[in-house]
């Protein structure tokens, strides 16, 4: 049985106030929810010991990104075991704002997802293409090579710990979602993917992001390959953000 996660990445918003406000009342809203989905809260790093207090074991927390090092001489660098020993379940590793602002690569999101996997985190490996790669029909194998990339150093006893968010990038904050079936035909060939390198893929969580809504939620999470969702904007509000979860079809 697959894991139904909503996650909500808060990106650099938010503030202490926001964390007060917010996560009590998700928690105590989610508490009545019994349709399965995980709640997971990424918050900016400052905010990860607050938003653990506040969701106090019902909702788990995760970061936005880990360091490619263990410790040492990385000045504003967070490691994957500074986050767990924080009390985070999980890290996003290779979201296209780290790829595309900050630069980060392929080779890099590698050795990230090792790195969150050796330290106890749930790897969240954000993959998905601009539009221009869409247009020119490069959209799944440019998908399927960040796929084969990210998870290329992954253990056999370690897919458990392996999450995969497809984000198309022109769907990111601009209001634009993928149909249904676009994102559940990405869903499907990401899933082939997996199975094609020996991972257990029907086990593996695939969730989509990209302006999803409280709208919009149902129609995703009722695709067969879509797991749940990675949530920006709408995750800034406790009540869409609820809505989302209550979104997800109940396990049959
Ligand atoms: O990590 C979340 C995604 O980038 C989606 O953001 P969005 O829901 O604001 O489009």
């Amino acid at each position: 049985m697959r894991r139904k996660i909503v996650a909500g990445n808060w990106k650099m918003n938010g503030s202490k106030d926001l964390v007060n406000s917010l996560v009590g009342q998700i928690r105590s809203e989610l508490a009545s929810l019994d349709n399965g989905v995980e709640a997971v809260i990424i918050p900016p790093a400052l905010f990860v010991g607050d938003v653990v207090r506040q969701a106090d074991g019902q909702i788990a927390v995760g970061v936005q990104n880990i360091a490619c090092w263990d410790s040492g001489a990385y000045t504003g660098e967070i490691s994957a075991g500074m986050a767990k020993d924080s009390g985070c379940g999980y890290s996003l590793v290779g979201h296209s704002e780290r790829r595309q602002l900050f630069g980060e690569t392929d080779e890099q999101v590698s050795v990230k997802v090792v790195k969150a996997l050796a330290s106890g985190l749930d790897a969240v490996i954000c993959v998905g293409e601009t539009l221009d790669e869409r247009e020119a029909g490069k959209a799944e194998d440019v998908v399927s090579g960040q796929v084969r990339k990210a998870v290329s150093e992954v253990g056999a006893g370690q897919w458990q710990q392996v999450v995969i968010a497809y984000e198309p990038v022109w769907a990111i904050g601009t209001g634009k979602t993928a149909t249904a079936e676009d994102a559940q035909a990405m869903h499907a060939a990401i899933r082939a993917v997996l199975k094609s390198l020996g991972a257990p893929a029907d086990e593996i969580s695939l969730l989509y992001g990209g302006s999803v809504k409280a709208d919009n939620a149902a129609a995703l999470f009722a695709q067969p390959d879509i797991d749940g969702g990675l949530i920006g904007g709408a995750s800034l509000n406790a009540e869409d953000f609820v809505s989302i979860c209550r979104a997800m079809p109940g396990r049959s």
